[in-house]
C-alpha cells in the first residue's frame, strides 16, 4: 500500500500483543511468501492505479476478451467495475492481480503532485503490490486457527528480532484494521460467521500492505445482516485503502462508489456514474433510458435480479432528472430508497 497504509502499519500507536510476539516468535504459521512493507513517501500530491489501453487475448485463442481498456483509481478510494456475466470483469481483475499478462497496454502507479503533475515515470504495478479476495474467498480456507490462516507462507526461521515484531505489527494492524480484535486467534476459521469469515479473508490480504486491494462480489452468498456488515467495513477501509471491487450488488455498494464502470460484451470498459431509480414497488411499469424500453413486469423475463441491478443504477448522463417521475418510477441520487 502507500504512504499511510504502510505507515499505519508501522505505526508506534500499534503495539502488538504479546499473543501476536509470540505467535511471530514462534513461527507457528507460514508458508505463502511475505510481500515486503513499501514505503512510497510523497509529502504532497497523490498516486493512481491506472490501467492504460489494456487488451488481452488468451493464449491460444483468436479474440480479445478485452479491448483498450483504461481506468485510473485515486489511491484510497472505492472503484466499482459492473456488466452483465461473460462480460470480462473477473478477466481484467486478474490482469490487475498479475494472474495473467496483458496483450498489449500497462497497469501501473503513477504518482502526481496536487496539481494533477505526473511525479516521475509510473511504476509497474507488479502482483507483490496487489491483493486479490475472490468471490467466496472462505472456500480456500485451509489452516486450523485464525492467526494461522492469516499467518499462512510468513518465514518461519527469521530470528531477527525487529523483522518479527514488523511482522507482529502488521497482524495487529491487519487484525484491527477488519474488526477481528474481538475473537480469539485460535478459533477455526470455519466456525466463524458469514460475516466474520470475509473479514478474514480481508485481513489475509490486508497483511501484505497491498497498493491496491480487489474484491470479487463482495457481498456474494451472504445473508442480509453480514452483508450490511461487510459494506459498513468496506466504508471504514476505503479511508486507508485502494479498492476496486467487481460486483452486481449495486444497490448496496452504491453508498461507498467514488467511481464506476460498465463492462460491455466484448469487453470493452465505460465509466459510468451510479444514479438510483427508485421503484415503487409496480406492478408493471415501462420506462425508456438510454434508448432503451425495460419493462418492469414482475412476469417479464427481464425481471432478474441482474436486470434489476442495471435497471436500477442506470446511466446519471441518462435523460431521466433527481426528483422525477415516471408511470410509477422516481429517479434519485441517494441510496435512501422509497
Ligand atoms: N482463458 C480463456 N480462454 C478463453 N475464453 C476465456 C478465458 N477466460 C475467460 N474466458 C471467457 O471470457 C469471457 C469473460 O469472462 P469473465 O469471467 O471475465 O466474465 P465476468 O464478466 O467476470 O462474468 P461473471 O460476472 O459471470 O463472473 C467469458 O465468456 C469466458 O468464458
Amino acid at each position: 500500500m502507500q504512504a499511510v497504509g504502510a505507515a499505519a502499519a508501522f505505526s508506534p500507536a500499534v503495539t502488538p500483543s504479546p499473543a501476536m510476539r509470540r505467535a511471530v516468535d514462534s513461527g507457528r504459521a507460514f508458508s505463502r511468501s511475505c510481500r515486503s512493507g513499501r514505503v512510497s513517501v510523497s509529502a504532497a500530491g497523490y498516486s493512481q492505479s491506472e490501467v492504460r489501453r489494456v487488451s488481452y487475448r488468451p493464449p491460444g485463442t483468436e479474440q480479445n476478451l478485452l479491448n483498450e481498456i483504461s481506468l485510473n483509481l485515486k489511491e484510497k478510494s472505492f472503484g466499482l467495475l459492473f456488466g452483465r456475466s461473460g462480460s470480462g470483469k473477473t478477466t481484467l481483475l486478474q490482469l490487475l492481480a498479475g494472474l495473467s499478462e496483458p496483450t498489449h497496454g500497462t497497469i501501473c502507479i503513477q504518482k502526481y503532485n496536487d496539481r494533477g503533475n505526473p511525479m516521475g515515470p509510473p511504476e509497474l504495478l507488479t502482483a507483490q503490490r496487489v491483493g486479490i479476495v475472490f468471490q467466496f474467498p472462505e472456500r480456500y480456507f485451509l489452516a486450523d486457527t485464525v492467526l494461522e490462516e492469516i499467518t499462512f507462507g510468513w518465514p518461519r526461521q527469521n530470528t531477527d528480532f525487529l523483522f518479527r515484531e514488523k511482522l507482529a505489527l502488521k497482524l495487529q494492524n491487519a487484525i484491527n484494521s477488519v474488526g477481528l480484535n474481538g475473537i480469539s486467534l485460535e478459533e477455526d476459521p470455519q466456525s466463524l460467521s458469514g460475516g466474520f469469515k470475509r473479514r478474514l479473508a480481508l485481513a489475509i490480504q490486508l497483511v501484505q500492505t497491498p497498493d491496491l486491494l480487489l474484491l470479487d462480489e463482495p457481498l456474494a452468498g451472504l445473508d442480509w445482516k453480514a452483508r450490511a456488515d461487510v459494506v459498513n467495513l468496506l466504508k471504514d477501509l476505503k479511508k486507508d485503502h485502494t479498492i476496486l471491487a467487481v460486483s452486481h450488488d449495486l444497490r448496496e455498494l452504491y453508498p461507498l462508489v467514488d467511481r464506476s464502470w460498465r463492462m460491455e460484451m466484448g469487453g470493452v470498459l465505460k465509466e459510468e456514474a451510479l444514479s438510483v431509480l427508485r421503484i415503487s414497488g409496480a406492478s408493471k411499469c415501462k420506462q425508456n433510458f438510454n434508448g432503451e424500453i425495460i419493462d418492469f413486469s414482475p412476469n417479464s423475463h427481464r425481471w432478474n435480479e441482474e436486470t434489476m441491478s442495471d435497471a436500477d443504477f442506470c446511466l446519471g448522463k441518462g435523460r431521466l432528472q433527481e426528483g422525477e417521475k415516471v408511470g410509477r418510477i422516481w429517479v434519485g441520487w441517494g441510496h435512501s430508497l422509497i
